[in-house]
Formats: C-alpha cells, structure tokens, sequence
C-alpha cells in the first residue's frame, strides 16, 4: 500500500462560529474542505478522513430536549452516531462530486465506527467537552439554573454545554477499514470521535452518553491503521508558543521533547490546542512517523 494519511478536522470547521448550522452552510464548507484534499488523493495517497461533531452534537440534543414530550429522546451515542452519517454522508457527496469533476474515479465511503472506551474512565464525573452553540455568560447561567447543564466558557469563543468525554482506547472497526483503505477507497471514518462503546460483564459491547475528542480518536485511528502521518485541520497555519501574546513565535518541525516541553509550559490550552498537540504526540510516541497540525489550505 501507498503512504496512508489519517487527516482530521473540527465540527467548527464544518459550522463556523457565526453561523446557524443549516445543511447548506455545512455543504458548502465541507465542499471547500474537499477541494484540498484532491491533490493529495491524486498523488496516490490513501486517505482516511475523520471529522468532529461538536455543534452538530449539540444541536440534535437540543432537538432532543425540545421535542421529548412528543418523540423519545436518543441517548447521546445514538446522537454521535447520527452525527457520523449526516456528516458523513455530505463529505463522501461533496468528495466524490470533486473528484468526478477532477476525473478522478476513486470510492469514497463513510464507516460508522465504534470506538471502545473505559467505563471507569474518570471522565464520565467531570464533563468536558464543548457541544452545541455558543452562549453569553448570563444564558448559559440561567440555562444551568433551568436544566441543570454543565457550561464552561470555550477558548474565549463564547459559553457552551459540555459533556464526558473519555479517552479513545480502540478503533473497533479498525480491520474493516483497513482493507477499504488499501483497496484504494477513501474511507470516512471516527466521525465524532467515534460512538463510545464499552465492554460489559457479560463480554458486551454497550453504547455509552459521551462524545469522545475527534483528534484524540483520530490519532488511535491513525496508530490502528498503521498511518505514516497523522494531520489536524484547524482555524491556524501554524502552531504557536505564546499565542495571542506579542511574543507568539510561530513552530515549524519541532520533536516530541520540544512538544512535550512546550506543553508543559502551558502553550495549548485545554479545549483548543491542547487536544491537538496532545494527539499529535501521542501518534508519534507510539510509532508514527509524523504529526502535521495546519490549516486545511
Ligand atoms: N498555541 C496555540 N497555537 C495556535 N493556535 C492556538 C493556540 N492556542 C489556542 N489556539 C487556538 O485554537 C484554535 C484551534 O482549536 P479549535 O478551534 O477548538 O479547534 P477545531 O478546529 O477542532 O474546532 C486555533 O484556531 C487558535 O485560535
Ligand atoms: N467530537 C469532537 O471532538 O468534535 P469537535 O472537533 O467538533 O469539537
């Protein structure tokens, strides 16, 4: 097989921050989001795309919330899964729609995927990650006050809701998309972290409420898969240290130690850059050959 690049990219990426989420604004980012990646597949890279969820997620629990009189509510696994398909379904549309145009006739198709999780992992009592839209301080005080939700402000974005989110221990659909990818199909895959799946007493498989962070699943899809390279779409070209500060200083290649160095200093937040570099360190501890975080340009 030809080199494999497992590439990622951010629910806000799919619905921008001032937009109200409609599927024709996801459309027509995603359709952008495509057109850079048309390169890579033509220059024979095998590509396994992987996608968050997290205003999409949270959209469809407040859909939940507001029609559970009339309709059952889905438990938030569900929810994800659902999530795999509607996104799913609009990048393997636009994807194919741009490589026809591109004269390129390669299958792209989407994998609901299960990703096992620990049911004691602690952070089914501390819920962290950001859904949903975003909220002032006083609307996501008298949301709290009315249903009980946690909310934390969002790297200076704004309030969201936030929920467990546990660490991604396997891809289990990994040999499935193993042999698409090495068919030569582009595989769609982890979307939204992956549906958060553990093993019960009886030898299980159980669906379990949390949303698991898309960068961390993706780079367990990346190890899972045996990718050489692991890439983090996002809103910067670049990572930085002292972002946002007049010392920022912009990184190029830097080495695990540096990464690990400058993490422990404080440079990637929680919630924003710090999943992302913690993923992009992981893959390359655990033997990938490198990590790109970048903008999708
Ligand atoms: N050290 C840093 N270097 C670069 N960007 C940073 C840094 N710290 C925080 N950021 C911010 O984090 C953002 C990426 O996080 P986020 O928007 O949550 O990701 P996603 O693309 O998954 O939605 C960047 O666009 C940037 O605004
Ligand atoms: N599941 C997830 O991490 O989604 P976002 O990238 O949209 O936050």
């Amino acid at each position: 097989m030809g080199k494999s690049i497992v590439i990622a990219f951010g629910g806000n990426a799919i619905t921008k921050e001032n937009q109200k989420g409609t599927f024709q604004e996801q459309v027509v980012n995603i359709k952008e989001m495509c057109s850079n990646l048309v390169d890579l597949i033509k220059n024979g890279y095998h590509l396994v795309l992987t996608h968050g969820n997290g205003p999409q997620v949270g959209n469809i629990l407040i859909k939940n919330e507001l029609s559970k009189s009339i309709v059952p509510a889905m438990p938030l696994d569900v929810c994800v899964s659902n999530t795999q398909g509607s996104l799913g379904y609009a990048i393997q549309q636009e994807l194919t729609n741009v490589l026809v145009k591109d004269k390129a006739q390669i299958p792209v198709v989407t994998v609901v995927t299960r990703v096992k999780v620990d049911i004691a992992d602690p952070a089914f009592q501390n819920p962290t990650k950001p859904v949903g839209p975003f909220y002032s301080e006083n609307e996501a005080k008298n949301i709290t006050a009315e249903k009980g939700y946690v909310m934390i402000e969002d790297s200076g974005r704004g309030w969201r809701r936030v929920v467990p989110s546990p660490l991604p221990l396997e891809i289990l659909e990994k040999e499935a998309i193993h042999y698409l990818l090495e068919g030569g199909t582009v595989v769609i895959a982890a979307g939204g972290g992956g549906i958060p799946v553990y093993l019960d007493d009886n030898g299980n498989y159980t669906g379990v409420e949390a949303v698991i962070d898309k960068d961390l699943a993706g780079q367990q899809l990346a190890r899972d898969v045996g990718a050489e390279t692991f890439v983090i779409l996002t809103g910067v070209s670049h990572v930085a240290i002292n972002y946002g500060k007049e010392s920022q200083k912009e990184l190029d290649t830097i080495t695990v130690s540096e990464g690990r160095r400058y993490q422990q200093e404080g440079h990637f937040p929680p919630g924003s850059m710090g999943p992302k570099m913690e993923a992009a360190l992981l893959f390359v501890e655990n033997g990938g050959h490198k990590s790109i975080i970048t903008s999708p340009e």
